[in-house]
């Protein structure tokens, strides 16, 4: 195999940036409405029974199961959502209930609507209740002091409603990480410019600073900086220690005008350097004080790739949150791959499911991790181990599928 030996595995990689990455300690209590995208500092003890009594989970009559084998059950009055005198049910009637409002003593059931007649001010039940029928019970979806959320839970839409059901308005939350972005090479130039000879836009820092905001960060932008040993140490000097993490884009191959591995490795050290993943290959890490340095590949699809598979792991472990293995899926290949066994690739691809063929994945036709639009055309990574010599159309290959923002 040509993997040289001091190139380290995608999983080696992960976990030395794992191991250099301590959690932040420092919280903050946040307005619920700030709280989306935040990370749960400890875990979040229910104080309240969700919902507070049972109640009618249907529109109907609570009824006392026992009573209904009169042929009419009077109706001895009406319970709505909200009210708070709630009367008791007398033997031998029925109470009219609308949907979320609390049972009254002495019912053991509610009957649909559309289960009964009206008959004046009586029903008749056409389908015999069951005690417990379309009742919720007092805490069956949250119980008090149980844990309703745990420690490091990014937390999202749903999160937010359970705990806007405890009555709670605020949430106490890990700070926002600070993370600066760079890019470097002399030939890039700010999107909205005018291109001269040689130049290109710069789309790495646009596409790294847009993954980051998965994560709760405040993205400190220190634009373009040229391939000088001197404006790169200036900037590094500026970032480290006032960020948590630095990312810079390109300069991180052999060329003459890659110096940014041997800047950090003067101001700081490099942990690493190569990780045998394609793309993404020239990925360094290291530190700048107490900065955290990752180093990707100018190439864009490759610094994209490394930022979601190494870079964000890392900011996610520092804002606490547990490592999660990747989700992926088997899928059936429809071309065959010839490949030299080198690095674990991250083919970009797009699957299909239907009912007839299961899922399927075809490669898309250009890989150059210098083509972006193998990205936006893509909807998942075929992945293949290094040590892959082929796969032949019609094994099963595993895929990791991109979510609508395409993030994996
Ligand atoms: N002799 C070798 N050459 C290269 C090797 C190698 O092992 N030996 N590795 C290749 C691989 S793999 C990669 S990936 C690239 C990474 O190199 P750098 O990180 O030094 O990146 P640059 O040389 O600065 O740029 C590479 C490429 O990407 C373009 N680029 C850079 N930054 C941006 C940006 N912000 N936005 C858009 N495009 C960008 C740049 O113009 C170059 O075309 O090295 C290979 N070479
Ligand atoms: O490792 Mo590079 O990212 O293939 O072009």
């Amino acid at each position: 195999m040509a993997t040289s030996a001091n190139w380290l595995s995608l999983s080696q990689a992960s976990a030395k940036i794992a191991q250099a990455a301590t959690t932040v300690t420092d919280t903050e209590t946040v307005a619920l409405s700030d709280a989306l995208g935040r990370v749960l500092a400890a875990d979040l003890n229910a104080t309240q029974d969700v919902p507070p009594w049972d109640n009618a989970g249907m529109d109907g009559y609570a009824v006392a199961c026992d009573d209904t084998d009169a042929d009419l059950l009077p109706v001895q009055g009406v319970i709505t959502a909200g009210q708070s005198d709630i009367p008791a049910l007398n033997r031998g009637a029925c109470l009219r209930i609308m949907t979320g409002a609390p049972l009254p003593a002495g019912a053991d059931a509610v009957v649909m609507q559309e289960n009964t007649s009206r008959h004046n001010d009586a029903i008749r039940c056409h389908v015999p209740p069951s005690p417990g029928d379309n009742i919720r019970r007092r805490g069956c979806d949250i119980s008090r002091h149980e844990v309703l959320l745990n420690q490091g839970t990014l937390l999202g839409p749903a999160h937010l409603m359970v705990i806007a059901a405890q009555g709670r308005n605020d949430v106490t939350v890990t700070r926002k990480l600070k993370v600066g972005v760079l890019t470097t090479g002399d030939e890039l130039i700010e999107p909205g410019g005018t291109l001269h000879g040689g130049q290109i836009f710069d789309a790495n820092r646009t596409g790294i600073s847009a993954l980051l905001h998965s994560l709760p960060v405040t993205v400190t932008d220190y634009g373009i900086v040229k391939d000088e040993p001197a404006q790169l140490r200036d900037v590094f000097e500026r970032a480290t220690n006032s960020q948590d993490v630095l990312i810079s884009s390109g300069g991180v191959s052999v060329g003459d005008a890659d110096f940014v591995k041997s800047v950090v490795a003067q101001a700081g050290s490099i942990d690493f350097w190569k990780v045998a993943i394609k793309p993404g290959k020239p990925f360094a890490f290291g530190k700048l004080g107490h900065t955290l340095f990752c180093g990707v590949p100018g190439n864009p699809v490759s610094a994209y790739v490394t930022t979601q598979m190494l870079v964000l792991p890392l900011l996610a472990s520092l804002c606490g949150m547990p490592g999660h293995e990747p989700p992926l899926s088997r899928a059936t290949l429809t071309a065959t791959i010839n490949r030299r066994p080198e690095r674990q690739e991250f083919m970009r691809a797009r699957y299909e499911n239907n009912a007839e063929t299961g899922l399927r994945v075809t490669p898309l036709p250009r890989q150059s991790s210098a083509v972006m639009t193998s990205v936006t055309q893509a909807n998942c990574y075929l992945l293949i181990e290094a040590d892959c010599d082929g796969i032949e159309q019609g094994e099963q290959v595993s895929i990791l599928a991109f979510n609508p923002m395409g993030s994996v």
